[in-house]
């Protein structure tokens, strides 16, 4: 059964549609990056997940359920952009207090290891910094141990350091098999960290797959080598080749997919290959190509 499902689902608030007629399915054990530019709608689908706004049209399941029954049966986790913490209460008091609400909760030790607190666990929540309180919004929305994760642009606030621990954090909560969905903007963070990522602009889905599945759809790869005085002629028919420009013995080949024309290259022609340079698109032009077209 999948983990999350979205079955045509909309979104109107009054006239602005932010989410508009969604589906998708996300397996269980999946680490997902919700990417799209501000106001696609990441924010709107992970609230409709939660329960917190109901859809205009379509449904929405979890491991089968309701969102309201997910939620009431600790399926789902949250960390979103602006919970509010109980300033009196130390981290350590904050997270116990949380994790005491649920039947299974993690180990306390565990969870401030996993959102890296433990070294801040008897400060005051009202006297952290904004990434240490990003932090222990993770901590809570991991307390209950549930097998699904939502996290709403969870690195906002944190510096450099504080990401790289973050990021440490949640794929070893993810790493028992629960699943992981994250909205986020920051390309490089859905590249290096989920093993899918979908795009959605204007609440649509613009692109889903792995980040390389991505950047190979949108082409824009070279394949360069010197050629020198050997003939060209042939090079345009290798797999995902789409042009061939040829200027002082260099060749450059235009490709959807540098992996399989460099095997052609290798495997289906004696061409003495030298000086060989690969270009790919990054995800950066990819999601630009795609976010426009659509
Ligand atoms: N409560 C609301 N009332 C009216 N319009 C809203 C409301 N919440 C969101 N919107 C609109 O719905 C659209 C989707 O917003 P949403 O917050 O889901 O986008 P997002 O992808 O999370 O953006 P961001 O990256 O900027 O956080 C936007 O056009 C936004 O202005």
């Amino acid at each position: 059964m999948n983990a999350i499902v979205f079955d045509n689902v909309s979104k109107h608030y009054g006239d602005v549609l932010a989410v508009d007629d969604l589906s998708l399915a996300i397996e269980p054990g999946r680490t997902v990056a919700l990417l799209g530019p501000n106001g696609a709608g990441k924010s709107t689908s992970i609230n409709l997940l939660l329960g917190l706004l109901a859809p205009t049209q379509g449904t929405i399941s979890i491991h089968g359920r309701t969102p309201a029954q997910a939620v009431k049966d600790g399926e789902l986790g949250a960390m979103l952009q602006d919970g509010a913490l109980i300033p009196e209460l130390s981290v350590k008091e904050l997270v116990d207090l949380v994790r005491r609400l649920y039947p299974n909760p993690l180990e306390l030790g565990e969870i401030l290891e996993l959102a890296d607190l433990t070294a801040l666990a008897g400060r005051r929540a009202g006297k952290l910094s904004g990434g240490q309180a990003q932090r222990v919004r993770f901590a809570l929305a991991m307390a209950g141990a549930p097998r699904i994760l939502l996290l709403d642009e969870p690195t906002a606030a944190m510096d450099v350091e504080s990401r790289l621990r973050f990021w440490a954090g949640m794929h070893d909560y993810a790493a028992g098999g629960r699943t992981v969905l994250f909205a986020t903007h920051y390309l490089e963070e859905a590249d290096e960290h989920s093993d899918r990522v979908i795009v959605i602009a204007r609440g649509r889905v613009a692109a889903d797959g792995t980040a390389a599945e991505i950047k190979r759809g949108v082409g824009g790869q070279t394949v360069r080598f010197a050629l020198g005085e050997q003939p060209a002629a042939g090079l345009g028919t290798l797999p995902g080749v789409s042009a061939v420009e040829v200027s002082a013995g260099v060749v450059t080949l235009h490709t959807s997919d540098t992996d399989a024309t460099v095997a052609g290259l290798y495997r289906g022609t004696t061409l003495d290959v030298r000086d060989l340079h690969l270009s790919g698109a990054d995800l950066e032009a990819a999601f630009l190509a795609i976010t426009r077209e659509s």
